[in-house]
């Protein structure tokens, strides 16, 4: 594990991974940083306090294939162009990927540490090199219910998702809040009269929000003010593929493929930065006490909090706001429905780029680093 390169490093993803590994020093371990691009070849690279090449071309295949290991967030598309043609030409490093195009293949392991080490060991001693980071709603929902999983107290679970703008890409990101301000700027005058109707006030919003000038490029519809109940492509039966990756990557993180716990429910777009959240309801296999259902949770990992099911300590401290670039992961509101005492009803709120894309590829890193 000499030479590692880094494709996709600049990107948002890419970004949110170099500022975890400088925070961990990861680079002190890597004797060869290599940074490639698609668009800036010989250009400098990042300042990671140590001195590294000039930028190398992403699509050059033979300089690719200098790398021990390779980490990419540059996106599907890339990988699709470059993976193969890579192991075609006999490479046989590591490659770690953001990306989703490789995580449904026989010989990739999906990452996610803390839920599955023992897949990933399995997988290292049987000579997989493929490995990568899980879908960011899946990757939060196992960061927060692994305890249940890890007991086998599961029968199924539904997962109604709240999830934010970033899990769309950085210009999306950048439209929502171009969305709160055009609203905003449209009914300023009558928001500085406290007298002013607010009903007035509404029929202006939403003239603003529905009039051909709102600003939709990239989500295609008003997302502040409003949401969208459909993320990604559709696949069969009326599911989006958003949903279709709640069952089939949750199964093969958990190495039980064979044996599959039945995920599923809406997800859905809504106007937060970069925390997506999730309501559960889950049906469990026995009729578990809850103070063992919260010790269970709390103790599945080191980032999962569990959150008392009180009002003002779950408005303080299970939200986007609080969570927003931060490891954490709360899960709250747990308590028994009315369906029944098998019935479980949670709510987690997780930072998407962090334990939902970059965290689980620079802690796969650390794992080849430690065996090398
Ligand atoms: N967004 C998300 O929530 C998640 C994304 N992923 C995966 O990660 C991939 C990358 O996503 P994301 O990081 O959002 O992609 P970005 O669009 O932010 O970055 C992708 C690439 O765009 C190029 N680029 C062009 N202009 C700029 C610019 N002004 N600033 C930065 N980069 C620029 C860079 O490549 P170059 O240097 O070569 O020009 C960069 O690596 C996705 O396609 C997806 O597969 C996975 C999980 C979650
Ligand atoms: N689809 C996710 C973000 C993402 O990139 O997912 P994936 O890594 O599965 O393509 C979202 O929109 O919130």
């Amino acid at each position: 594990m000499k030479r590692v390169g880094f494709v996709g490093w600049r990107g948002m993803v890419g970004s949110v991974l170099m500022q975890r590994m400088l925070e961990e020093r990861d680079f002190d371990l890597i004797a060869e940083p290599v940074f490639f691009t698609t668009s800036q070849a010989g250009q400098p690279g990042p300042d990671i306090g140590k001195t590294i090449p000039t930028l190398k071309d992403a699509r050059d295949i033979s300089e690719l294939q200098q790398m021990d290991a390779i980490i990419s967030c540059q996106g599907g598309d890339y990988t699709t162009e470059v993976y193969a043609k890579l192991r075609e030409a006999g490479w046989k490093g590591y490659w770690i990927d953001a990306a989703s195009t490789l995580r449904m293949v026989d010989d990739s392991i999906i990452i996610l540490d803390p839920v599955n080490l023992s897949v990933i060991e399995q997988g290292l001693s049987q000579g997989i090199k493929t490995f990568v980071g899980g879908n960011c709603t899946v990757s939060l929902m196992l960061m927060g219910l692994g305890g249940l999983f890890r007991e086998n107290l599961v029968e199924w679970v539904s997962s109604m998702t709240y999830q934010a703008a970033s899990g769309a890409g950085a210009q999306n990101m950048r439209e929502l809040i171009s969305q709160m301000g055009q609203i905003e700027a449209s009914v300023k005058a009558e928001l500085a009269n406290p007298a002013s109707a607010i009903l007035e006030i509404d029929r202006q919003v939403a003239e603003t929000m529905r009039s051909g000038s709102f600003e939709t490029a990239n989500f295609g519809v008003p997302l502040a003010g409003s949401l969208i109940p459909w993320i990604d492509k559709a696949v069969d039966a009326g599911q989006s593929k958003e949903e279709w990756k709640g069952f089939v990557e949750t199964n093969k993180i958990l190495g039980r493929s064979s044996d599959p716990v039945a995920i599923d429910g809406t997800c859905v777009r809504i106007g937060a930065m970069r925390c997506h959240s999730q309501a559960f309801t889950i049906k469990l296999k026995q009729d578990v006490p809850l103070d063992e259902i919260e010790s269970i949770i709390a103790s599945a990992n080191d980032w999962v909090k569990v959150v008392p099911n009180e009002r003002e300590i779950t408005m303080r401290e299970l939200t986007p706001t609080r969570v927003t670039g931060t490891l954490s992961i709360p899960v709250g509101r747990l308590r028994k429905m009315k369906m029944g005492p098998d019935y479980l009803n949670a709510f987690s709120v997780g930072d998407q780029l962090l334990w939902g894309a970059a965290e689980p590829l620079r802690r796969m890193l650390r794992i080849l680093m430690q065996q090398s």
